[in-house]
């Protein structure tokens, strides 16, 4: 089965497991993400104190931990829910938000990829600072998002170019890697199918959205309508052997 083909049986997976998702998400974007998640099929839970951040994690199906609005309390949250994740046995995804800005994160992300994580998922600017080790799924998005593990590549080229002008998408599309981690073990295929379903919905939104204020919803109402056909017929994306 080719990885668009399971791109789309994994989608009808998420609406039928509806995945839970615990984010530890920056202070920016949270409701969008959250909106985001519940579109797609999957149960976003968003809460980051440190003395009730493990019992979410240890029952979340995958976890997500982005970096825009890192602080003391964060970093806690974060060491908290990723023992925990390693414990539980649970996938979880780093957003490495805006460390390209502040070396200290940049720090904090790279001891985090010693940590466990499934996936990486960074836009260029973060994705070229970092140093991915083996056994992580490394997304670099930008217009075209390429997913690559263990000497195999695979490239996404759908999308809309009105996504780079919504703050947040990118963190969105970090959430939607967290779902489809949560009902697929092998995170390289996870990702793949992950970023096909956001790029076709973020495709489907273009076509109906005037601008980025309109494409937000329209966002939220593609990834609800998304469905396996969609990926089917409109999938572009290619696979590199290494
Ligand atoms: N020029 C573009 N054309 C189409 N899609 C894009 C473009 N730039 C970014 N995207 C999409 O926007 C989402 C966020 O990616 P990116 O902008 O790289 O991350 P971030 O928002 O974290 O900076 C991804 O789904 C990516 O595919
Ligand atoms: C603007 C901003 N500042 C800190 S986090 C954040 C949101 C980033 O969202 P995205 O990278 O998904 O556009
Ligand atoms: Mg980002």
């Amino acid at each position: 089965m080719s990885a668009i083909q399971h791109a789309a049986g994994l989608l009808d997976g998420v609406r039928r497991r509806r995945p839970r998702v615990h984010c530890l998400m920056n202070g920016v974007v949270p409701k969008f993400v959250a909106d985001g998640l519940s579109a797609l099929g999957a149960i976003p839970s968003m809460t980051s104190s440190p003395e009730e951040v493990g019992h979410f994690v240890a029952k979340a199906d995958a976890l997500l931990v982005n970096l825009g609005t890192l602080d003391a309390q964060c970093r806690e949250a974060i060491g908290i829910a990723v023992d925990v994740a390693a414990k539980q046995g649970r996938p979880w995804t780093l957003d490495p938000s805006h460390c390209d800005y502040s070396p200290p994160r940049a720090a904090f992300a790279q001891d985090l990829l010693t940590r466990g994580p499934a996936v990486l998922r960074a836009n260029a600017a973060e994705f070229d600072l970092l140093s991915v080790p083996a056994g992580v799924v490394a997304v670099r998005t930008g217009r075209q998002d390429r997913i690559a593990y263990n000497g195999s590549a695979f490239s996404v080229v759908n999308g809309h170019p009105l996504t780079a002008l919504v703050t947040g998408t990118g963190c969105l599309s970090g959430a939607v890697i967290a779902a489809f981690l949560a009902i697929e073990p092998d995170p390289y295929l996870a990702a793949c199918a992950a970023m096909l379903a956001f790029g076709v919905a973020a495709e489907m939104a273009g076509t109906a959205a005037a601008g980025p204020g309109s494409f937000e919803p329209a966002l939220l109402d593609a990834l609800a309508n998304l469905e396996g056909a969609h990926i089917l017929s409109f999938a572009k994306a290619d696979h590199e052997q290494g």
